[in-house]
């Protein structure tokens, strides 16, 4: 039977919330008058009898889409469906709905992982977003695997994210070849150059993406590959060719990135010749924009500028699209610039992977946590990154500094964690992709537990940016939701942005963000605490309500008399509502 809310509810109107928490911000604003009203009993909402007629349930018996368990052969009407799928599902019900997993998961797709069954067991395994690098495979390549993710979507209910990688134009070596790897021994001579030689590449020569790569470099100079797996000395320049003896004996890996080091310092002058997006990259933005994927990352960002730019382009070419832009930290030029890029993108990574090339390893740690709490500060999303599970691209379990350090990423309560080699090309990557989830549900569990004496207070947001009412309503919310142990908040968004801001106060219960589309809801998935759902809802919150609560009922993932604070893009206020 469809139930009516009939429980304790306690409605906060918005001038009444606001103003006390922080007046003086509120001053200018008109609002409506202000009033308490705490009911028994309260005739908020409407008993629910359209529910049903607008939900789309698919025939399909193996989709995960919300079907109430009363009305099993309604079929297609006229809005979208709300979509759950069995990751959700399983780490809603396993402990109950507090001790949903926060923090998300990137997993790099790769040879390892292409495969439909092999993505198929990522997404049940808890991946929120893909991530492909622009760096590796063609775009017939990239697009099966785009195909693949969208087929789980729509057929599983999954809102999995593509985030496209762009290459980037730091000098990087060739791809040897076509041999997946191989090996430099000590005191060996290597040749680097700027010719070209297909598949019949001579012993010993590595060829280099780009044309000026010999001219800067003096005999003397280090090379570093990726940041120092392998190590030479500059001894002669002939020509084109750059002559090395190997001091560091180790493996190449086709595509690995080049960085010159004199007297301690890393030698700069060639990047700076280098623009950030180079004409490849804005051939693979123009087919990221065509596929319509839902983040590009941009490789050594330098400046705000090119994210702006790049943020115009996509605009210009698609006006409807939602496609975010994350600016990937990894050069010291975006250290000097980091406030104004991070201001200027839709989130950000912590590339350490290249990042810990280019600055002494020791300060990668403290970088790390000042961007993580930088993003914070200015509401956008942050992906920590590179080598988290290393060993495990070999072996079945990670050493106990990588559990050391995912727990430090946890801690930190960045929004995501990211596999790159442990899941694109590595031996265990579900695996992996077990331990990260395992690592955060235990590390968020002790946190909480840590916390429950603490005050709360949400980090300030930055005077550079202003989040205004929404603001305010969504650290109230989250503050009410904390002392009350509400067992989840609820957010209805259109665009995400008031659900970015309830996961900005990383409240003590998960966030039920409903959207009113899937580009939304797989864009609020990258989002740390967010169960992101796709639901067609009105301006009238008490019907939306009742439809959400029939359907998660419907689904056993709320229950009668669960505590629910409540916040929307629509009202100014904050609702305390026992589920009827
Ligand atoms: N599409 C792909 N095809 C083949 N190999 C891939 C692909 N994607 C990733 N890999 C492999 O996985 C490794 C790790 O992936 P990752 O995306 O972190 O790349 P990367 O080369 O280290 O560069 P970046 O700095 O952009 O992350 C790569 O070095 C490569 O060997
Ligand atoms: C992810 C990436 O690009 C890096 O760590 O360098
Ligand atoms: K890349
Ligand atoms: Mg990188």
């Amino acid at each position: 039977m469809t139930p009516s809310i009939t429980s304790q509810s306690l409605r906060l109107s918005s001038s009444f919330s606001i103003a006390a928490l922080q007046p003086h911000t509120f001053s200018k604003i008109p609002l409506p008058k202000s009033h308490l009203r705490v009911s028994r009993q309260a005739p908020l909402f409407k008993p629910i009898s359209a529910v049903q007629s607008n939900v789309l349930l698919p025939d399909a018996s193996k989709t995960a889409t919300f079907q109430p368990s009363n009305a099993p052969h309604l079929t297609a009407v006229n809005t979208e469906a709300m979509e759950v799928d069995r990751a959700t599902e399983v780490e809603l019900k396993e402990n109950g709905s507090r001790s949903k997993r926060r923090t998300k998961i990137v997993c790099t797709i790769g040879p390892r992982t292409c495969g439909f069954d092999e993505l198929e067991a990522l997404a049940v395994g808890g991946m929120n977003v893909a991530r492909i690098n622009m760096c590796h495979g063609t775009h017939e390549w990239n697009r099966k695997v785009i195909e693949h993710v969208r087929r789980l979507n729509e057929e599983r209910g999954f809102a999995i994210a593509i985030m496209m990688d762009t290459q980037g134009s730091e000098i990087h070596m060739g791809d040897l070849g076509g041999a997946t790897s191989s090996k430099a021994e000590d005191g060996e001579i290597w040749t680097f150059t700027v010719r070209s030689f297909g598949s019949n590449c001579p012993e010993r020569t590595i060829s280099v993406n780009y044309d000026g790569f010999a001219e800067d470099i003096k005999v003397g100079d280090e090379l570093l590959v990726d940041g120092g797996m392998v190590r030479f000395v500059v001894t002669e320049k002939i020509g084109p060719d750059v002559i090395c003896c190997c001091t560091d004996p180790g493996l190449l890996l086709p595509r690995a990135n080049l960085t010159f080091w004199r007297n301690g310092s890393l030698v700069q002058e060639h990047n700076a010749m280098l623009p950030t997006i180079s004409s490849k990259d804005w051939l693979d933005i123009d087919y990221g924009i065509a596929e319509g994927v839902d983040f590009i990352a941009v490789s050594f960002v330098k400046s705000a500028e090119v994210i702006k730019h790049l943020k115009s382009y996509i605009a210009s070419r698609s006006p409807a699209s939602n496609i975010a832009v994350i600016a990937k930290i990894e050069s010291i030029d975006s250290l000097k610039n980091l406030n104004e890029i991070i201001l200027a993108s839709d989130g950000a990574m912590v590339a350490r992977g290249d990042l810990g090339a280019q600055v002494p390893l020791e300060q990668v740690p403290s970088i790390q946590e000042k961007i993580v709490q930088l993003c914070r500060q200015l509401n956008k999303p942050v992906i920590v990154a590179s080598q988290l599970l290393e060993s495990m691209i070999e072996y079945p379990i990670p050493t106990r500094a990588e559990v050391a350090d995912v727990s430090e990423v946890v801690r930190q309560q960045a929004d995501a964690l990211m596999l790159s080699g442990e899941s694109a090309m590595g031996q265990f990557p579900d695996k992996a992709l077990a331990v990260l989830r395992s690592v955060s549900l235990r590390i968020e569990k002790w946190c909480r537990e840590g916390k429950q004496h603490a005050t709360f207070e949400p980090p300030p947001i930055s005077s550079s940016v202003s989040a205004g009412i929404p603001g305010e309503i969504c650290n109230g919310a989250a503050k009410i939701a904390n002392k009350l142990k509400a067992s989840a908040l609820f957010v209805y968004t259109k665009t995400g942005q008031m659900a970015s801001l309830l996961s900005r106060s990383r409240p003590d219960c998960p966030i039920f963000a409903f959207a009113p589309t899937s580009s939304v809801r797989r864009r609020l998935n990258l989002q740390w605490g967010l169960v992101p759902f796709c639901l067609n809802f009105s301006d009238d919150m008490e019907s939306n309500l009742n439809q959400t609560f029939s359907l998660l009922k419907a689904r056993g993932l709320i229950k009668s008399g669960d505590l629910i604070i409540v916040v929307s893009d629509m009202l100014q206020s904050i609702q305390v509502i026992n589920v009827p």
